[in-house]
């Protein structure tokens, strides 16, 4: 893997039975680049993610994370909760996964459990005395704060997250995923659901996080805007196989990724085209 590279996926393969859902897929995403997954409906993006944290195992491949320091973690190898704590990969889900009866600051609170057990030494003691922990748990406070300040939510720090609009909820699972404080960050479909408004708000949420903590993101999308206006490079995916990959204007006037969209959806080959320009 090159320095500049955090994520190296070498022909990936996943079999459910008979069914070949990721076939040989080999791409790489830069170090505190935006990196989409693109592809019609079925083209196997999602499968690609579940293998990258964890929640498959792959059939076959290598998927390596390399981090600042020089250490490469084989994500193959590790189970999903290792994959977030150890190799510090954050995700969202298509579906939003937010505790609903909590509030907005709990659920960001929540996602820094880990570091606060940490702090307590695993000791009652240490969670009720321990200079440690209170210093830890004024971070995670200020941690907590600061993102709900950034996705602009600090007014409904304390109510119900489940109260919150679609996209309100949309914001705060990446802000709970920013909690942990990850090296490399992966949104499935974030912008699903999302009006216009709101789209242009993901995607100057989605490039701060890029500019101003130089996180590295991985992102799988739908809406042709967001991933146009904020990808720094494409990976496009059609029946388990990668069929291109470049900028976003190498890959809109890509005629095999217009011939793969047009194959599927017309409404999707019209925004791939479009997108973006
Ligand atoms: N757990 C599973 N068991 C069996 N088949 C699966 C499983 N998960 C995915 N597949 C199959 O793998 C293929 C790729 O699906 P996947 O969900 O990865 O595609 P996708 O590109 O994310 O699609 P979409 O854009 O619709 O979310 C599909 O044919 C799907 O039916």
């Amino acid at each position: 893997m090159s320095g500049d590279q955090i994520l190296g996926v070498d022909r990936l393969t996943m079999r459910f039975g008979g069914i070949v859902a990721v076939q040989d897929l080999s791409f790489a995403a830069e170090r505190k680049k935006i990196t989409a997954l693109i592809g019609p409906n079925g083209a196997g993006k999602t499968t690609v993610f579940n293998c990258i944290t964890g929640f498959y195992k792959p059939s076959g491949g290598t998927i390596r994370l390399s981090h600042d320091d020089g250490r490469v973690i084989a994500l193959e190898r590790l189970n999903d909760f290792r994959i977030a704590k150890q190799a510090k990969v954050a995700r969202t889900f298509q579906n939003i996964r937010l505790f609903p009866g909590m509030t907005a600051l709990e659920n960001l609170m929540v996602a820094q459990h880990n570091a606060l057990m940490r702090a307590s030494g695993f000791t009652l003691l240490g969670l009720v005395g321990a200079p440690v922990y209170r210093d830890a748990e004024k971070r995670a406070i200020d941690l907590a704060t600061d993102w709900l300040r950034r996705v602009n939510l600090l007014d409904r720090a304390d109510d119900a997250a489940g109260n919150l609009a679609y996209g309100d909820q949309r914001r705060l699972e990446i802000a709970r995923a920013m909690c942990t404080e990850p090296a490399l960050l992966c949104l499935d479909e974030p912008a699903a659901g999302l009006n216009a408004r709101e789209s242009a708000a993901l995607s100057e949420l989605l490039l701060s996080i890029r500019n101003e903590l130089g996180t590295s993101i991985l992102l799988i999308e739908h809406d042709m805007s967001v991933v146009m206006e904020i990808s720094d490079h494409i990976v496009v995916m059609d029946h388990g196989v990668k069929i291109a990959q470049g900028s976003p204007r190498e890959v809109r006037d890509d005629p095999k990724v217009i011939a793969a969209y047009l194959g599927t959806d017309e409404d999707e080959a019209a925004a791939v085209m479009e997108g973006g320009s």
